[in-house]
Protein backbone atom coordinates (compact mmCIF):
# COMPACT_ATOMS: atom_id res chain seq x y z
CA UNK A 1 0.00 0.00 0.00
CA UNK A 2 1.44 3.41 -0.85
CA UNK A 3 0.62 4.83 2.20
CA UNK A 4 2.34 6.06 5.56
CA UNK A 5 2.12 3.68 8.43
CA UNK A 6 2.76 3.93 11.96
CA UNK A 7 5.92 3.51 11.46
CA UNK A 8 6.57 6.52 9.11
CA UNK A 9 5.47 9.18 12.17
CA UNK A 10 7.33 10.33 15.75
CA UNK A 11 4.71 8.85 18.12
CA UNK A 12 7.05 9.53 21.29
CA UNK A 13 5.16 12.19 23.73
CA UNK A 14 2.32 12.41 21.26
CA UNK A 15 -1.14 12.61 21.59
CA UNK A 16 -2.21 9.75 18.93
CA UNK A 17 -5.76 9.36 18.04
CA UNK A 18 -6.78 6.02 16.17
CA UNK A 19 -10.18 5.26 14.33
CA UNK A 20 -10.41 1.56 15.02
CA UNK A 21 -13.53 -0.51 13.93
CA UNK A 22 -14.70 -2.48 17.24
CA UNK A 23 -18.43 -2.70 15.85
CA UNK A 24 -18.40 -6.20 17.07
CA UNK A 25 -21.43 -8.56 17.52
CA UNK A 26 -23.63 -8.32 20.73
CA UNK A 27 -26.16 -10.82 22.44
CA UNK A 28 -29.50 -9.16 21.24
CA UNK A 29 -31.03 -9.74 25.03
CA UNK A 30 -27.69 -9.20 27.49
CA UNK A 31 -25.51 -6.80 25.03
CA UNK A 32 -22.61 -8.98 25.60
CA UNK A 33 -20.04 -8.94 22.97
CA UNK A 34 -20.42 -12.07 20.84
CA UNK A 35 -16.64 -12.22 19.00
CA UNK A 36 -13.98 -9.98 19.71
CA UNK A 37 -12.41 -10.67 16.58
CA UNK A 38 -12.19 -6.71 15.49
CA UNK A 39 -11.17 -5.93 18.69
CA UNK A 40 -8.05 -8.23 18.74
CA UNK A 41 -7.17 -7.37 15.38
CA UNK A 42 -6.41 -3.73 16.34
CA UNK A 43 -3.85 -5.28 19.32
CA UNK A 44 -0.39 -5.43 16.96
CA UNK A 45 -1.20 -1.20 16.30
CA UNK A 46 -2.20 -0.11 20.37
CA UNK A 47 0.87 -2.32 20.97
CA UNK A 48 2.76 -0.81 18.31
CA UNK A 49 2.05 2.67 19.63
CA UNK A 50 2.37 2.03 23.37
CA UNK A 51 5.85 0.89 22.92
CA UNK A 52 6.58 4.03 21.56
CA UNK A 53 5.61 5.96 24.36
CA UNK A 54 3.19 8.25 23.39
CA UNK A 55 1.20 10.86 25.89
CA UNK A 56 -1.92 9.40 25.00
CA UNK A 57 -3.98 7.13 22.84
CA UNK A 58 -7.01 8.00 22.05
CA UNK A 59 -9.20 4.96 20.73
CA UNK A 60 -12.63 5.97 18.54
CA UNK A 61 -15.05 3.79 17.12
CA UNK A 62 -18.51 2.88 16.23
CA UNK A 63 -20.98 0.57 17.35
CA UNK A 64 -24.04 -0.27 15.64
CA UNK A 65 -26.45 2.48 13.98
CA UNK A 66 -28.06 4.71 16.52
CA UNK A 67 -28.57 7.13 13.77
CA UNK A 68 -27.41 10.37 15.82
CA UNK A 69 -28.88 9.46 19.00
CA UNK A 70 -27.90 8.50 22.55
CA UNK A 71 -28.76 4.61 22.47
CA UNK A 72 -28.13 3.14 26.33
CA UNK A 73 -27.46 -0.09 24.50
CA UNK A 74 -25.15 1.03 22.29
CA UNK A 75 -22.48 2.57 24.50
CA UNK A 76 -18.85 1.13 24.34
CA UNK A 77 -18.60 0.19 28.34
CA UNK A 78 -18.65 -3.79 27.32
CA UNK A 79 -16.07 -2.75 25.04
CA UNK A 80 -13.80 -1.08 27.11
CA UNK A 81 -13.48 -3.46 29.22
CA UNK A 82 -13.12 -6.31 27.02
CA UNK A 83 -10.11 -4.04 25.68
CA UNK A 84 -8.80 -3.55 28.99
CA UNK A 85 -8.60 -7.62 29.31
CA UNK A 86 -7.18 -8.23 25.95
CA UNK A 87 -4.27 -5.53 26.16
CA UNK A 88 -3.88 -5.74 30.03
CA UNK A 89 -3.48 -2.38 30.10
CA UNK A 90 -6.07 -0.05 32.02
CA UNK A 91 -8.60 1.79 29.85
CA UNK A 92 -10.51 4.78 30.44
CA UNK A 93 -14.04 5.33 29.11
CA UNK A 94 -15.33 8.47 28.10
CA UNK A 95 -18.80 9.09 28.40
CA UNK A 96 -18.84 11.62 25.07
CA UNK A 97 -16.28 11.80 22.20
CA UNK A 98 -16.28 15.68 21.73
CA UNK A 99 -16.33 18.85 23.79
CA UNK A 100 -14.03 20.50 25.90
CA UNK A 101 -15.03 18.72 29.02
CA UNK A 102 -13.82 15.51 26.75
CA UNK A 103 -10.37 17.28 25.99
CA UNK A 104 -10.16 18.13 29.86
CA UNK A 105 -10.89 14.52 30.80
CA UNK A 106 -8.57 13.66 28.44
CA UNK A 107 -5.53 15.35 29.63
CA UNK A 108 -6.59 14.56 33.42
CA UNK A 109 -7.11 10.82 32.41
CA UNK A 110 -4.00 9.09 35.08
CA UNK A 111 -4.89 6.04 32.09
CA UNK A 112 -2.97 6.23 29.13
CA UNK A 113 -5.17 4.20 26.88
CA UNK A 114 -8.80 6.08 26.26
CA UNK A 115 -11.56 5.22 24.50
CA UNK A 116 -13.93 7.84 23.23
CA UNK A 117 -17.86 7.18 23.38
CA UNK A 118 -19.77 5.90 20.49
CA UNK A 119 -19.33 8.34 17.14
CA UNK A 120 -22.83 7.50 15.96
CA UNK A 121 -24.37 9.14 19.09
CA UNK A 122 -23.68 12.60 16.92
CA UNK A 123 -25.42 12.40 13.90
CA UNK A 124 -22.05 14.80 12.54
CA UNK A 125 -20.21 11.93 12.46
CA UNK A 126 -22.15 9.95 9.44
CA UNK A 127 -23.01 13.39 7.62
CA UNK A 128 -19.11 13.82 7.38
CA UNK A 129 -19.26 17.33 9.42
CA UNK A 130 -15.94 19.13 8.82
CA UNK A 131 -16.75 20.86 12.61
CA UNK A 132 -17.12 17.67 14.02
CA UNK A 133 -14.15 16.34 12.27
CA UNK A 134 -11.97 19.34 13.66
CA UNK A 135 -12.97 18.72 16.97
CA UNK A 136 -11.93 15.07 16.88
CA UNK A 137 -8.78 16.59 15.66
CA UNK A 138 -8.29 18.84 18.20
CA UNK A 139 -7.54 16.06 20.99
CA UNK A 140 -4.71 14.88 19.23
CA UNK A 141 -1.25 15.52 17.28
CA UNK A 142 -1.99 12.76 14.75
CA UNK A 143 -4.07 10.56 13.28
CA UNK A 144 -4.03 6.68 12.68
CA UNK A 145 -6.95 5.20 10.90
CA UNK A 146 -6.74 1.36 11.62
CA UNK A 147 -10.23 0.33 10.62
CA UNK A 148 -10.72 -1.31 7.96
CA UNK A 149 -14.21 -3.19 8.22
CA UNK A 150 -15.50 0.92 8.17
CA UNK A 151 -12.78 1.83 5.61
CA UNK A 152 -15.46 2.47 2.50
CA UNK A 153 -17.61 4.90 4.37
CA UNK A 154 -16.39 8.84 4.39
CA UNK A 155 -17.39 9.60 7.70
CA UNK A 156 -15.76 12.21 9.82
CA UNK A 157 -13.83 9.89 11.68
CA UNK A 158 -12.63 8.23 9.08
CA UNK A 159 -12.41 10.53 5.91
CA UNK A 160 -12.90 14.11 7.46
CA UNK A 161 -10.35 13.96 10.13
CA UNK A 162 -7.86 13.23 8.06
CA UNK A 163 -7.91 16.80 6.26
CA UNK A 164 -7.09 18.11 9.82
CA UNK A 165 -3.78 16.00 11.22
CA UNK A 166 -1.27 14.13 9.89
CA UNK A 167 -2.76 11.18 8.57
CA UNK A 168 -1.57 7.19 8.78
CA UNK A 169 -2.49 3.68 8.51
CA UNK A 170 -2.68 1.12 11.08
CA UNK A 171 -0.88 -2.43 10.79
CA UNK A 172 -4.51 -3.89 10.55
CA UNK A 173 -5.70 -1.44 7.50
CA UNK A 174 -2.44 -1.65 5.92
CA UNK A 175 -2.44 -6.07 6.07
CA UNK A 176 -5.82 -6.02 5.09
CA UNK A 177 -4.98 -4.27 1.62
CA UNK A 178 -2.32 -5.71 1.06
CA UNK A 179 -3.81 -9.63 1.54
CA UNK A 180 -7.18 -8.45 -0.36
CA UNK A 181 -5.47 -6.72 -3.37
CA UNK A 182 -2.45 -9.87 -4.49
CA UNK A 183 -5.43 -12.09 -3.57
CA UNK A 184 -8.02 -10.43 -5.68
CA UNK A 185 -6.26 -9.10 -8.44
CA UNK A 186 -6.10 -12.51 -10.08
CA UNK A 187 -8.12 -14.75 -8.94
CA UNK A 188 -7.91 -18.69 -9.68
CA UNK A 189 -11.15 -19.65 -11.88
CA UNK A 190 -13.83 -20.02 -10.93
CA UNK A 191 -14.43 -17.58 -9.01
CA UNK A 192 -17.19 -17.79 -6.64
CA UNK A 193 -18.80 -14.80 -4.77
CA UNK A 194 -21.11 -16.14 -1.65
CA UNK A 195 -23.43 -13.37 -0.49
CA UNK A 196 -25.66 -13.12 2.32
CA UNK A 197 -26.65 -11.25 5.64
CA UNK A 198 -28.51 -8.54 6.37
CA UNK A 199 -27.26 -5.14 4.65
CA UNK A 200 -29.03 -5.51 1.59
CA UNK A 201 -29.58 -1.63 0.57
CA UNK A 202 -25.92 -1.10 1.27
CA UNK A 203 -24.15 -4.39 -0.75
CA UNK A 204 -26.73 -5.30 -3.42
CA UNK A 205 -24.94 -2.13 -5.86
CA UNK A 206 -21.85 -4.06 -5.65
CA UNK A 207 -23.10 -7.07 -7.45
CA UNK A 208 -23.15 -5.34 -10.70
CA UNK A 209 -19.41 -4.79 -10.71
CA UNK A 210 -18.66 -8.17 -9.42
CA UNK A 211 -20.24 -9.40 -12.42
CA UNK A 212 -16.75 -8.37 -14.13
CA UNK A 213 -15.12 -10.83 -11.80
CA UNK A 214 -16.98 -13.57 -10.76
CA UNK A 215 -18.30 -16.39 -12.20
CA UNK A 216 -20.59 -17.55 -9.84
CA UNK A 217 -22.97 -15.79 -7.53
CA UNK A 218 -24.45 -18.03 -5.05
CA UNK A 219 -27.16 -15.27 -3.13
CA UNK A 220 -28.33 -16.15 0.41
CA UNK A 221 -29.23 -14.53 4.12
CA UNK A 222 -31.27 -11.44 4.40
CA UNK A 223 -29.99 -10.77 0.29
CA UNK A 224 -32.08 -13.44 -1.05
CA UNK A 225 -35.53 -12.63 -0.78
CA UNK A 226 -35.64 -9.18 -3.10
CA UNK A 227 -33.72 -11.05 -5.94
CA UNK A 228 -36.84 -13.89 -5.15
CA UNK A 229 -39.29 -11.42 -5.26
CA UNK A 230 -37.85 -9.49 -7.87
CA UNK A 231 -38.81 -12.86 -9.68
CA UNK A 232 -42.25 -12.96 -9.14
CA UNK A 233 -41.85 -15.81 -6.32
CA UNK A 234 -44.16 -15.34 -2.65
CA UNK A 235 -41.53 -14.58 0.30
CA UNK A 236 -43.97 -13.92 2.97
CA UNK A 237 -42.61 -11.62 5.12
CA UNK A 238 -39.35 -12.16 4.85
CA UNK A 239 -36.66 -9.41 4.74
CA UNK A 240 -37.65 -7.16 1.62
CA UNK A 241 -35.76 -4.03 0.32
CA UNK A 242 -38.72 -2.71 -1.89
CA UNK A 243 -36.66 0.32 -3.04
CA UNK A 244 -34.52 -2.51 -4.83
CA UNK A 245 -36.61 -4.80 -6.32
CA UNK A 246 -36.09 -3.51 -9.58
CA UNK A 247 -32.56 -3.30 -9.27
CA UNK A 248 -32.45 -6.56 -8.35
CA UNK A 249 -34.45 -7.51 -12.18
CA UNK A 250 -31.59 -5.60 -13.98
CA UNK A 251 -28.69 -7.51 -11.96
CA UNK A 252 -29.98 -10.74 -12.80
CA UNK A 253 -30.63 -9.69 -16.42
CA UNK A 254 -27.51 -7.87 -16.27
CA UNK A 255 -25.90 -11.55 -14.97
CA UNK A 256 -27.14 -13.56 -17.59
CA UNK A 257 -25.69 -11.38 -20.34
CA UNK A 258 -22.19 -11.81 -18.65
CA UNK A 259 -22.41 -15.38 -18.50
CA UNK A 260 -22.08 -15.16 -14.76
CA UNK A 261 -24.22 -18.17 -12.91
CA UNK A 262 -26.39 -16.37 -10.06
CA UNK A 263 -27.98 -19.39 -7.47
CA UNK A 264 -31.04 -18.35 -4.94
CA UNK A 265 -32.27 -20.85 -2.38
CA UNK A 266 -34.31 -23.18 -3.64
CA UNK A 267 -36.28 -23.17 -0.52
CA UNK A 268 -36.35 -22.26 3.42
CA UNK A 269 -36.64 -22.33 6.98
CA UNK A 270 -38.90 -20.70 7.62
CA UNK A 271 -40.60 -19.31 11.17
CA UNK A 272 -44.17 -17.45 12.22
CA UNK A 273 -42.21 -15.28 14.35
CA UNK A 274 -38.24 -15.16 15.01
CA UNK A 275 -37.90 -14.40 18.64
CA UNK A 276 -40.65 -17.00 19.69
CA UNK A 277 -41.43 -19.19 16.98
CA UNK A 278 -44.98 -21.13 17.00
CA UNK A 279 -44.55 -22.93 13.82
CA UNK A 280 -40.85 -23.86 12.35
CA UNK A 281 -41.12 -25.30 9.12
CA UNK A 282 -39.17 -26.36 5.56
CA UNK A 283 -40.88 -24.99 2.63
CA UNK A 284 -41.06 -27.29 -0.02
CA UNK A 285 -39.95 -24.79 -2.87
CA UNK A 286 -38.74 -21.34 -3.05
CA UNK A 287 -42.06 -19.90 -2.31
CA UNK A 288 -42.85 -19.40 0.89
CA UNK A 289 -46.65 -18.91 2.88
CA UNK A 290 -47.99 -15.27 3.97
CA UNK A 291 -47.19 -14.81 7.25
CA UNK A 292 -44.14 -16.38 7.10
CA UNK A 293 -40.76 -15.36 7.82
CA UNK A 294 -37.49 -16.85 6.44
CA UNK A 295 -35.19 -17.34 8.55
CA UNK A 296 -32.23 -19.75 7.05
CA UNK A 297 -31.78 -21.81 3.82
CA UNK A 298 -33.61 -25.21 3.38
CA UNK A 299 -31.43 -28.63 2.93
CA UNK A 300 -32.44 -28.36 -1.29
CA UNK A 301 -30.67 -24.95 -0.80
CA UNK A 302 -27.66 -26.19 1.23
CA UNK A 303 -27.34 -29.21 -1.60
CA UNK A 304 -27.49 -26.57 -4.63
CA UNK A 305 -24.88 -23.89 -2.88
CA UNK A 306 -22.76 -27.10 -2.16
CA UNK A 307 -23.05 -28.50 -5.56
CA UNK A 308 -22.23 -24.84 -7.14
CA UNK A 309 -19.20 -23.77 -5.19
CA UNK A 310 -17.49 -27.72 -4.82
CA UNK A 311 -15.82 -26.98 -8.47
CA UNK A 312 -14.85 -23.47 -7.03
CA UNK A 313 -10.94 -22.00 -6.96
CA UNK A 314 -11.51 -18.75 -4.94
CA UNK A 315 -14.50 -18.55 -2.38
CA UNK A 316 -15.14 -14.75 -1.35
CA UNK A 317 -17.80 -14.76 0.93
CA UNK A 318 -19.77 -11.90 3.21
CA UNK A 319 -22.74 -12.19 4.44
CA UNK A 320 -25.07 -15.11 6.74
CA UNK A 321 -26.89 -17.21 4.86
CA UNK A 322 -29.82 -17.04 7.47
CA UNK A 323 -29.98 -15.87 11.37
CA UNK A 324 -27.00 -18.33 12.70
CA UNK A 325 -27.20 -16.34 16.07
CA UNK A 326 -30.02 -18.61 17.04
CA UNK A 327 -28.88 -22.44 16.38
CA UNK A 328 -32.12 -23.53 15.19
CA UNK A 329 -31.09 -21.27 12.03
CA UNK A 330 -28.10 -22.06 11.67
CA UNK A 331 -27.84 -24.57 9.64
CA UNK A 332 -27.78 -23.08 6.51
CA UNK A 333 -24.73 -21.14 7.27
CA UNK A 334 -22.64 -24.33 9.19
CA UNK A 335 -23.04 -25.98 6.39
CA UNK A 336 -22.11 -24.24 3.71
CA UNK A 337 -18.90 -22.99 5.71
CA UNK A 338 -17.70 -26.23 6.51
CA UNK A 339 -17.98 -27.22 3.14
CA UNK A 340 -16.46 -25.44 1.63
CA UNK A 341 -13.00 -26.48 4.34
CA UNK A 342 -12.74 -29.32 2.62
CA UNK A 343 -12.40 -28.09 -1.13
CA UNK A 344 -9.18 -27.40 -2.68
CA UNK A 345 -10.07 -23.16 -3.05
CA UNK A 346 -8.79 -20.09 -1.65
CA UNK A 347 -11.73 -19.02 1.03
CA UNK A 348 -11.42 -15.73 1.54
CA UNK A 349 -14.27 -14.60 4.52
CA UNK A 350 -15.53 -11.12 5.51
CA UNK A 351 -17.46 -8.99 8.04
CA UNK A 352 -18.17 -8.57 11.46
CA UNK A 353 -21.05 -11.41 11.93
CA UNK A 354 -19.98 -13.39 8.97
CA UNK A 355 -16.33 -13.94 11.20
CA UNK A 356 -18.19 -14.44 14.47
CA UNK A 357 -20.49 -17.42 12.54
CA UNK A 358 -17.17 -19.19 11.51
CA UNK A 359 -16.00 -18.41 14.82
CA UNK A 360 -18.96 -19.49 16.43
CA UNK A 361 -18.62 -23.27 14.62
CA UNK A 362 -14.76 -23.39 14.98
CA UNK A 363 -13.69 -22.91 11.22
CA UNK A 364 -11.57 -19.68 11.63
CA UNK A 365 -8.45 -21.59 11.08
CA UNK A 366 -9.71 -23.66 8.18
CA UNK A 367 -10.13 -20.95 6.31
CA UNK A 368 -7.68 -18.83 3.53
CA UNK A 369 -8.51 -15.34 5.34
CA UNK A 370 -10.94 -13.85 7.59
CA UNK A 371 -11.29 -10.17 6.85
CA UNK A 372 -12.13 -8.09 9.45
CA UNK A 373 -14.47 -6.20 6.56
CA UNK A 374 -17.66 -7.11 5.32
CA UNK A 375 -18.88 -4.05 2.85
CA UNK A 376 -15.48 -2.60 2.87
CA UNK A 377 -13.89 -5.88 1.22
CA UNK A 378 -16.54 -5.96 -1.28
CA UNK A 379 -16.64 -2.04 -2.18
CA UNK A 380 -12.54 -3.55 -2.43
CA UNK A 381 -13.01 -6.53 -4.62
CA UNK A 382 -15.18 -3.75 -6.78
CA UNK A 383 -12.04 -1.30 -7.57
CA UNK A 384 -13.52 1.24 -5.73
CA UNK A 385 -11.30 3.54 -3.62
CA UNK A 386 -12.26 3.41 -0.24
CA UNK A 387 -12.96 6.98 1.37
CA UNK A 388 -10.95 5.70 4.49
CA UNK A 389 -7.88 4.55 2.99
CA UNK A 390 -7.81 7.29 0.17
CA UNK A 391 -7.58 10.32 2.80
CA UNK A 392 -4.29 8.95 4.35
CA UNK A 393 -0.83 10.68 3.41
CA UNK A 394 1.07 9.05 0.61
CA UNK A 395 4.10 7.57 1.64
CA UNK A 396 6.80 9.96 0.28
N1 LIG B 1 -32.87 -14.52 6.34
C1 LIG B 1 -32.42 -13.52 7.08
N2 LIG B 1 -33.28 -12.57 7.54
C2 LIG B 1 -32.85 -11.57 8.31
N3 LIG B 1 -31.56 -11.39 8.69
C3 LIG B 1 -30.67 -12.30 8.26
C4 LIG B 1 -31.04 -13.39 7.43
N4 LIG B 1 -29.95 -14.11 7.17
C5 LIG B 1 -28.92 -13.51 7.80
N5 LIG B 1 -29.34 -12.42 8.48
C6 LIG B 1 -28.56 -11.53 9.39
O1 LIG B 1 -27.55 -10.84 8.71
C7 LIG B 1 -26.69 -10.30 9.72
C8 LIG B 1 -25.32 -10.00 9.19
O2 LIG B 1 -25.38 -9.17 8.04
P1 LIG B 1 -24.16 -8.25 7.60
O3 LIG B 1 -23.89 -7.25 8.65
O4 LIG B 1 -24.51 -7.75 6.23
O5 LIG B 1 -22.94 -9.29 7.49
P2 LIG B 1 -21.38 -9.07 7.83
O6 LIG B 1 -21.29 -8.42 9.19
O7 LIG B 1 -20.78 -10.41 7.79
O8 LIG B 1 -20.85 -8.15 6.77
C9 LIG B 1 -26.68 -11.33 10.81
O9 LIG B 1 -26.88 -10.68 12.05
C10 LIG B 1 -27.82 -12.30 10.46
O10 LIG B 1 -28.69 -12.59 11.53
O1 LIG C 1 -19.90 -3.98 10.62
C1 LIG C 1 -19.50 -3.35 9.65
O2 LIG C 1 -19.65 -3.80 8.38
P1 LIG C 1 -20.12 -5.30 7.94
O3 LIG C 1 -21.42 -5.62 8.65
O4 LIG C 1 -20.32 -5.18 6.44
O5 LIG C 1 -19.04 -6.26 8.28
C2 LIG C 1 -18.75 -2.05 9.80
O6 LIG C 1 -18.48 -1.76 11.16
C3 LIG C 1 -19.48 -0.90 9.13
O7 LIG C 1 -20.72 -0.65 9.77
P2 LIG C 1 -21.88 0.10 8.95
O8 LIG C 1 -22.32 -0.79 7.83
O9 LIG C 1 -22.99 0.35 9.98
O10 LIG C 1 -21.30 1.41 8.43
MG1 LIG D 1 -22.40 -6.91 10.06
Amino acid sequence: MNKMTVKDVDLKGKKIIMRVDFNVPQDKKTGAITDDTRIKAAIPTIDYILKNNPKKLILMTHLGRPDGQVKETLRLDPVAQRLQELIKTPVRKLNDCVGPEIAKAIDASPEKVILLENLRFHAEEEENDPAFAKQLASLADTYVNDAFGTAHRAHASTEGVAHDLPAVAGFLLDKEIEYLGKSLEQPDKPFAVILGGAKVSDKIGVIENLLTKAQVLVIGGGMAYTFLKAQGIAIGNSKLEKDKIDLAKETLQKAKKAGVKVILPVDHLVVDNIDTPTKIETTKDAAIPDGMIAVDIGPKSIALFCDTLKSAKTICWNGPLGIFENDKYAKGTKEVATFITTLKAKTIIGGGDTASAVAKFGLESKMTHISTGGGASLEFMEGKVLPGIAALKDKQ
